[in-house]
């Protein structure tokens, strides 16, 4: 089956006191990555939605909105209001991961749910169709410029095979370590949409490296 491949660059590595400028560096993304971190669900804290908000307002590239936070039920709504076209919870903090999704999604929103490394899939294999996107973390959460964990890849097998099991058209993400020496990795597993933070924001042109990732993804999922 042909995928429709994506890049998404996060700027969790970026200079955050220059964001609106950073984003324009890589005008060829697909999505901009926003890691929205509270100091409770991971040890490290960024930005909530008033930035987030100020930030959709700056570009035309659509946000994916990444929420390590401990409270998504209550608190992820508010990143569709600031404009986020993707909203992603962790199903280790949610409560309610199917009234969640509904609602990202009644309000207009992509809903997506990421899985820890150490967190399986097939638990939630009957609302794969309750998803617009499932994001396999292959790092642990918290940081940018972490190493790759292998130990992720037949997790992302498993999750595609599922995924073509049930016929839905839900992507799959894989965020943390991902580089022009991985990428292809996780392209061949099944994954179709790819964040890369400092990969992309260590590069001296963001913007090629953007286009360098995608050919890398795309030879691996035709071969
Ligand atoms: O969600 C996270 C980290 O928790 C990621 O989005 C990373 O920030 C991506 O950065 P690199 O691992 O690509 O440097
Ligand atoms: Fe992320």
């Amino acid at each position: 089956m042909s995928r429709h491949l994506q890049i998404t660059p996060s700027i969790l590595n970026a200079d955050f006191a220059a964001l609106g400028a950073e984003v324009a560096r890589i005008g060829s993304a697909d999505w901009v990555h926003v890691d929205v971190m509270d100091n409770h669900f991971v040890p490290n804290l960024t930005f909530g939605p008033t930035m987030v908000e100020a930030l959709a307002r700056s570009t035309r590239i659509p946000l994916d909105a990444h929420l390590m936070i401990e409270a998504p039920d209550r608190h992820a709504p508010a990143y569709v209001e600031a404009g986020c076209g993707s909203v992603t919870f962790h199903v280790e903090a949610a409560k309610a991961p199917v009234r969640l999704a509904r609602e990202i999604r009644a309000k207009g929103a992509r809903a997506s749910m990421a899985l820890k490394p150490a967190t399986p899939i097939e638990p939630y294999e009957d609302m794969l169709g309750e998803l617009d996107m499932v994001l396999l973390m292959t790092v642990e959460p918290g940081f940018g410029g972490q190493k790759f964990l292998d130990l992720v890849l037949p997790k992302i097998r498993r999750a595609r095979a599922l995924m073509d099991k049930h016929g839905v058209e839900t992507w799959l993400q894989v965020d943390g370590g991902v580089s022009l020496e991985t990428i292809e990795r996780c392209a061949e597993a099944g994954a179709d949409v790819f964040v890369a933070g400092s990969a992309v924001y260590s590069a001296d042109d963001p913007d090629a490296m953007v286009a360098a990732l995608r050919a890398k993804a795309a030879s691996a999922a035709t071969a």
